[in-house]
């Protein structure tokens, strides 16, 4: 089935309604776009490490977004991965703030791996209102609004109930830090939850369509320490699971941290296992 707004089972508006058609269009939008660019020559820079990327795509992307929505809702705020990355502000206040991230799996794209999304978060009070996201390739937009479930090209979507880690597949990212100490308790959290038995431990290269296969259920547990911008966190919890901090504690959309599982046994088994990589805050740089 093609994507489109209308695709979207329809819960009656609500006040960010406008909001949410607005940022649907334009995800479709930027999806073409990225879509159309993924088989072409690129000019590729590079941000915090030789493996942290960016392109000429993932600028007109955001710019495209931006630009948009401030037109239309003039008095609303940004958070946008780029502009951060050039030295913006990232400061979640409780006005209404858009979270963009233009090309979640800039890596994917630039070698022309497939697993690339657009990702749309919106926040109120420093609480996700809801998340669009868009996975260019596969045609694929997902969507969770709080309170009224998560969905995919208008399917229901519903999280695993898998309580037991021995049956688990879990999803992470590696994020962008490549220093040897970084990589050593990257691999070392992969291998304490090998030696849990799980049945296996995937990195996709997107963290944000990760956080959709744990909503679809096709994933029992997601963690990640380096991601930025967590627009699109509300999806598992929408679908029914649970997405915290990786000490246990609440979800901070801005600690650059997070486990998301099916289940809160789930979660808390993942983040008991995990050791602490320190990323910093995203509104401390
Ligand atoms: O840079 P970007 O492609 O938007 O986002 C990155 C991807 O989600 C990657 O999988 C993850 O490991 C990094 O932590 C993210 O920064
Ligand atoms: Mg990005
Ligand atoms: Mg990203």
């Amino acid at each position: 089935m093609k994507p489109s707004g209308e695709d979207q089972a329809a819960p009656a508006a609500g006040p960010w309604e406008e909001c949410f058609q607005a940022a649907v269009q334009l995800a479709l939008r930027a999806g073409q776009i990225i879509r159309k660019a993924l088989t072409e020559e690129k000019r590729v820079s590079t941000k915090t490490s030789a493996a942290d990327l960016v392109t000429e795509t993932d600028h007109l992307v955001e710019d495209l977004i931006i630009s948009e929505l401030r037109e239309r809702f003039p008095s609303h705020r940004f958070i946008a991965e780029e502009a951060a990355a050039s030295g913006a502000k990232c400061v979640l206040t409780h006005s209404p703030t858009w979270i963009i991230d233009p090309i979640d799996g800039t890596c994917n794209f630039v070698h022309r791996f497939p697993t690339v999304a657009v990702s749309i978060g919106f926040a109120v009070r420093q609480e996700l209102e809801f998340g669009v996201i868009y996975h260019c390739t596969e045609e694929r937009l997902y969507t969770g609004r709080r309170g009224r479930g998560a969905f995919c090209n208008g399917q229901r979507l519903r999280v695993s109930g898998e309580t037991d880690l021995s049956k688990a597949l879990v999803l992470t990212e590696i994020g962008p830090k490549r220093d040897p100490a970084t990589l050593k308790l990257f691999l070392s959290n992969m291998e304490r939850l090998l030696h849990a038995k799980a049945h296996g431990v995937r990195v996709i290269g997107s963290s944000t369509l990760a956080l959709c296969h744990l909503a679809s259920g096709a994933a029992d547990a997601y963690y990640q320490f380096g991601l930025h911008l967590l627009g699109s966190g509300g999806l598992p919890r929408e679908a029914g699971g649970i997405v915290i901090d990786t000490s246990g504690g609440p979800l901070d959309l801005m600690a650059c941290r997070v486990v998301a599982a099916g289940t809160r046994e789930m979660a808390m088994l993942i983040a008991q296992a995990l050791q602490t990589i320190n990323y910093g805050r995203d509104d401390e740089k």
